[in-house]
């Protein structure tokens, strides 16, 4: 993350408003599946405490970046709709002293320097010629270990754990499109003694305390990413005339499917089996020797999950869209196999839905370890406020969370 983006205190200098500072930021988050606003507003009345949340706007536009690749001035329309919200929400006389940052994840990781660099130049422009306050890095790719600790700082700023003085936080497993992050606070030496290289392990600094935190983010093995891997569609040739099979799919389904602007022909086996058994050895291709297993997982706490952890729970009857729900990850295997073999017969509510969920329960136990009976709080929203990396990448803005 960068170091040098204005803090909101220097924004604020010639702020009219007495007393406890109102302020809002935007965030743009640009996915591999989708590119979002959030407008944040914080009441900072002591510069020594953690502000408080006090609303959160949030919209999304469907796909991605990281589809026009090839016609980059896509983007910027993309990003110039998102900040016209952005202008409906945050008060005109606000908008010279409301900073607007994009960062990107997964989708453009994926591309090559120069087709995402195309991408970020035009959301540049865009934001240049926009009237909200443009801070120095306003616009590039966050790294994996960022998109992970900051994740962790949202999810435990709105749970109320990082204003406790006792030392409790909570895990998150969030599951992007391209793009998996794991993020916990180890209470093992073990686990830090153990990890595969230096870069699983980050410390960073919030007010009075240094976290030192188990994160990784691995690409490529995000859903959608994952899906492709399982098909076997990551060549480079072919895509024309190919059609990509699996045995996680309805035998007689046969479509087209596109990710990251590119379009592949997909189907089920027709003449060969398919079920929740033979898919899982198809997913566990995408796992094994792959991810990495912490040390103390096995007798973890709960962890947030959300994303598409959550966006599945609920497509499979799982949990409620809105309300959430506590889930053992056992849950996510026996809906899997009952999705995998009435697919035959029942249409699913997507043909993926064998293949995501299989691949979400090999990810958890054979991919990170967890236990059959490990609890997983499934999110969408804390607080009414949605779960993501962004409010923890506004945090570090004003706060410089000093990630080392
Ligand atoms: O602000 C956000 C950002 C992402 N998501 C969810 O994240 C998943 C997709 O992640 P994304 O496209 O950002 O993947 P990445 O490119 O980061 O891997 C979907 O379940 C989205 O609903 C969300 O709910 N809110």
């Amino acid at each position: 993350m960068s170091s040098h983006l204005q803090r909101e205190d220097e924004a604020h200098r010639d702020a009219p408003t007495p007393g406890p500072a109102h302020c809002c930021r935007t965030v743009q988050s640009s996915g591999s599946t989708g590119t979002r606003i959030h407008v944040y507003t914080f009441i900072q009345s002591d510069s020594e405490k953690l502000p408080l949340l006090d609303n959160e706007m949030f919209h999304s536009i469907k796909p991605g970046l990281s589809a026009y690749a090839d016609s980059p001035e896509m983007a910027g329309h993309t990003v110039r709709m998102l900040l016209k919200v952005a202008k409906k929400t945050v008060p005109r006389l606000e908008w010279k002293r409301t900073p607007v940052v994009l960062r990107a994840t997964a989708g453009l990781r994926l591309l090559t320097t120069d087709k995402a660099q195309a991408l970020l130049d035009q959301v540049q422009h865009v934001f240049d010629e926009s009237p909200f306050l443009v801070p120095d890095n306003s616009v590039s790719i966050m790294n994996g270990t960022s998109e992970g600790i900051l994740a962790w700082v949202s999810l435990n700023f709105l749970t109320g754990h990082l204003n406790a003085q006792t030392k409790k936080t909570v895990g998150i497993l969030d599951l992007g499109g391209g793009s998996t992050q794991i993020t916990f606070l180890p209470k093992m030496r073990k686990t830090i003694e153990s990890i595969p290289v230096a870069d699983y392990v980050a410390r960073f600094d919030i007010f009075n305390s240094t976290f030192e935190l188990y994160t990784h983010s691995y690409l490529g093995n995000g859903l959608m990413a994952a899906r492709l891997a399982t098909l076997g569609a990551l060549v480079a040739e072919g895509l024309e005339w190919r059609t990509f099979k699996s045995s996680c799919l309805p035998k007689k389904f046969r479509d087209e499917w596109s990710f990251g602007g590119l379009t592949y022909r997909v189907s089920g086996d027709p003449d060969g089996y398919s079920g929740y058994k033979l898919c899982y050895q198809e997913v566990l291709k995408v796992v094994k020797g792959i991810i990495h297993q912490p040390y103390e997982l096995k007798d973890s706490d709960v962890f947030y999950a959300f994303s598409y952890y959550f966006d599945r729970a609920v497509d499979a009857g799982l949990i409620d869209g809105v309300q959430g729900g506590m889930l053992e990850v056992r849950d996510f295997k026996k809906k899997a196999k009952e999705v995998c073999s009435k697919m035959a017969k029942n249409p699913l509510i997507t043909p993926f839905l064998c293949m995501d969920m299989t691949y979400i329960t090999c990810l958890l136990k054979d991919g990170f370890g967890f236990k059959e009976s490990t609890v997983l709080q499934l999110t969408k929203k804390v607080n009414n406020v949605e779960a993501s990396w962004a409010l923890g990448a506004t945090l570090d803005h004003f706060h410089n969370l000093k990630i080392h």
